[in-house]
């Protein structure tokens, strides 16, 4: 069995590589980072190390890299014959990844199975989103092709911080891990993913998913990075910070409670557990990781507006949320390019444009007022 996954990076490597791996498929990674993928191939095998409680090593083997910028005919060859595609790349480099998707089902036998695709990122419907790039660049040929893969969505967990360059391909993660996954798509062919589970509906767990661990690291690092703390466990153990951070998933709970009926217990045990996980001090995660690209975070469907949205549309409490909104506005991190686009949106468009163009509301959203005064406050 043959996968190719696109995105060797953290999570890449310490999650869907990994269990791909422990699924019995050989794995080839495509990336564009020349020196990951030289490293990659050199390495022949790589160790993920689990840390934290329980956490064991894994030995990853049975794997081969692909320069996809230098090499796309060899990708979409592996693609042709591939059992199952992934991706770990971020929700704007899906368009990049269409292309080489497109080019391997063209050189697929029409009889051979379909082809299984899952986006692993972090956002809503991102399988979707990819199949939507695919069909568009296929044309008039999608009708011919689209027998030729199926696209299932899928809710992806586990923490995997930035790796330091001395670790060479090796990873360090937290010892959790969920995969969700849409049942639907495969019928009764599903790819052997083990500790996946497939489920029929997956909005309800990808909302859980993204309004709960990623609003939470959001809330940290934001708020984290206004209290002066660069790392993610030292944000939790500031007790303001921690409070901001349980009052943003109050808020989102509540919502999801209301929308899609979790029990508010298990709502409550979900919060504890990933507070937990958050605090894991053997796991070297950052402020600068976990807000990165505040502009994405900020925008009408993610972690923040997102829920704030719907939750203020019900009625709900959202001043937790809204408080992480402010802080988002603040944040800065060197590395990050949103982070300076974002403040240099903040010297040029008034609060009106701003509120718009960065969080996707509209000036009749109920929400739209509030935020629109967090932005006006910032830029006083
Ligand atoms: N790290 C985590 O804890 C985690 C957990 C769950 C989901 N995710 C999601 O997974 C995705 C990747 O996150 P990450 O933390 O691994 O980031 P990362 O930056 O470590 O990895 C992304 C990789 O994609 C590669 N890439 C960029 N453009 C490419 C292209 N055109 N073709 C092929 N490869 C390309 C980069 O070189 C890099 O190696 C994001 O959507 C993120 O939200 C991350
Ligand atoms: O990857 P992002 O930038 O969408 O979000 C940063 C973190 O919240 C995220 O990577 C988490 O570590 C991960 O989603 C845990 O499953």
């Amino acid at each position: 069995m043959l996968a190719v996954h696109f995105g060797a990076g953290n999570i890449g490597r310490g999650f869907v590589g990994t269990l791909l791996h422990e699924g019995g498929y050989e794995v080839v990674f495509s990336d564009v980072a020349a020196p990951l993928v030289d490293a990659l191939t050199a390495a022949g095998s790589y160790t993920v190390h689990e840390v934290g409680a329980g956490g064991v090593d894994r030995e990853v083997t049975n794997f081969r890299a692909i320069n996809s910028a230098e090499n796309p005919q060899a990708v979409a060859a592996e693609v042709a014959s591939a059992d199952v595609v992934t991706t770990a790349v971020g929700p704007a480099i899906l368009k990049f990844i269409a292309p080489h998707i497109l080019a391997g089902l063209l050189q697929r036998p029409a009889e051979a199975k379909p082809l299984q695709v899952m986006a692993c990122e972090n956002a809503l419907g991102a399988t979707d989103t990819l199949r939507g790039h695919v069909q568009e660049l296929a044309g008039d040929q999608w009708e011919q092709l689209s027998a030729r893969a199926v696209f299932a969505n899928t809710a992806v967990d586990r923490i995997v911080p930035g790796q330091p360059a001395a670790g060479g391909v090796d990873v360090t993660v937290e010892p959790f891990y969920e995969w969700a996954i849409e049942a639907g798509p495969f019928g009764a062919d599903r790819p052997n993913i083990p500790g996946a589970h497939f489920v029929e509906h997956l909005g309800p767990y990808i909302e859980r998913k993204l309004f709960t661990v990623n609003t939470g690291h959001a809330a940290a690092a934001y708020l984290g990075f206004r209290a002066g703390r660069s790392k993610i466990a030292e944000a939790l153990a500031d007790e303001t910070v921690l409070a901001g951070v349980r009052a943003a998933l109050e808020e989102t709970s509540a919502l999801l409670v209301a929308k899609h009926g979790f029990a508010a217990e298990e709502m409550a045990a979900y919060r504890e557990t990933i507070l937990e996980r958050f605090r894991n001090p053997e796991l070297p995660d950052t402020v600068d990781r976990v807000g990165r690209q505040p502009l994405r975070k900020l925008s009408r469907n993610e972690r923040l507006v997102g829920p704030a949205a719907e939750a203020e549309e019900r009625g709900l409490s959202v001043a937790g949320l809204l408080a992480v909104v402010e802080a988002a506005l603040y944040f800065e991190s060197a590395a990050d390019e949103q982070t300076q686009q974002l403040q240099k949106l903040l010297t040029e468009l008034d609060s009106d444009a701003l509120t718009t163009e960065v969080t996707g509301l509209r000036s009749e959203d109920p929400l739209y007022s509030r935020v629109r005064e967090l932005v006006a406050a910032r830029q006083r």
